[in-house]
């Protein structure tokens, strides 16, 4: 049977008068690509941004590696593991791609204020490994060549893998990707599934918001479908497609 990795179960987040979720329940088996997908608005965001500890949910249950997460801070998810991207690109544009990266390690490693202050023998061996685990991943994510170039430099699409190889670098269990084809050409797309089929090989369970549904039939296992913050669809992709709740969701009207 498959093993699940993450839950959430009867969770509500209200803006004001908004309920941005209202009642959500799903869960994430180990291994898989699930998908989230739905309108404009329809609070795809707001749950990663609950998943992450960015937003703390009003009520509800969030399991994940069998901890409890519900309304846990930001690095605590992190720590028990869960990385995510932006869907506005997030990185430190003045530096290079590999000091991004690196900056992500350092949330796995152990050297404290004295070892960053007097540089002793063990914080330059650790920083030593830092610096080759981020090479080792700009190279896995196949943007090695421009490891030294300044990330606000990069192409749109190598940003995007930047972003990717930083989410790594906290050696995550979920990772979690706000619509990483968002402006990506046909190859550049293409190039981005490859390279999430390759993260899931490699034993990392990958959670994707994207509007591309070709990408998203391709790709996903599972595909939720929010709609004012219900889910109101789950299930394999050709499934989902051809829900009536799903086509109502999309189009404004039920295609009799
Ligand atoms: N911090 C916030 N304060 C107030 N309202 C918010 C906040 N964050 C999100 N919302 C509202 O919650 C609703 C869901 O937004 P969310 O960004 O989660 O949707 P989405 O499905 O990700 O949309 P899109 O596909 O356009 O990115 C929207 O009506 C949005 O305006």
């Amino acid at each position: 049977m498959a093993e699940v990795l993450l839950q959430i179960a009867g969770i509500h987040k209200r803006f004001g008068g908004l309920h941005a979720l209202n009642d959500v329940t799903l869960s994430i088996n180990k291994g898989e690509i699930y998908g989230l997908i739905g309108p404009n608005g329809a609070g795809k965001t707001t749950l990663f941004n609950v998943l992450t500890g960015l937003y703390q949910p009003d009520e509800g249950q969030f399991t994940f590696a069998g901890r409890d997460l519900f309304r846990q801070k930001p690095y605590v998810v992190v720590d028990t593991g869960i990385a995510r991207t932006f869907q506005n690109i997030r990185l430190f544009g003045n530096m290079t791609a590999l000091e991004n990266v690196m900056v992500g390690r350092h949330v796995r490693t152990k050297g404290g204020v004295f070892g960053a202050v007097f540089r002793d023998p063990a914080t330059r061996r650790e920083e030593a490994a830092i610096r080759e685990r981020a090479s080792q991943l700009l190279d896995y994510v196949g943007i090695a060549k421009h490891r030294d170039e300044a990330a606000r430099n990069l192409s749109y699409g190598d940003q995007r893998r930047l972003e990717i190889a930083r989410a790594l670098a906290t050696d995550p269990k979920l990772l979690a990707l706000d619509e990483p084809a968002a402006g990506m050409n046909g190859k550049e797309t293409d190039d981005l599934k490859k390279l999430m089929e390759k993260v899931r090989r490699d034993g990392v369970t990958i959670l994707l918001i994207e509007h591309d549904v070709k990408l998203m039939m391709d790709l996903c296992d599972r595909i939720a479908v929010l709609d004012y913050g219900k889910k109101i669809a789950e299930g394999v992709p050709e499934a989902v497609k051809n829900d009536p709740r799903v086509i109502e969701a999309y189009l404004g009207a039920s295609p009799e």
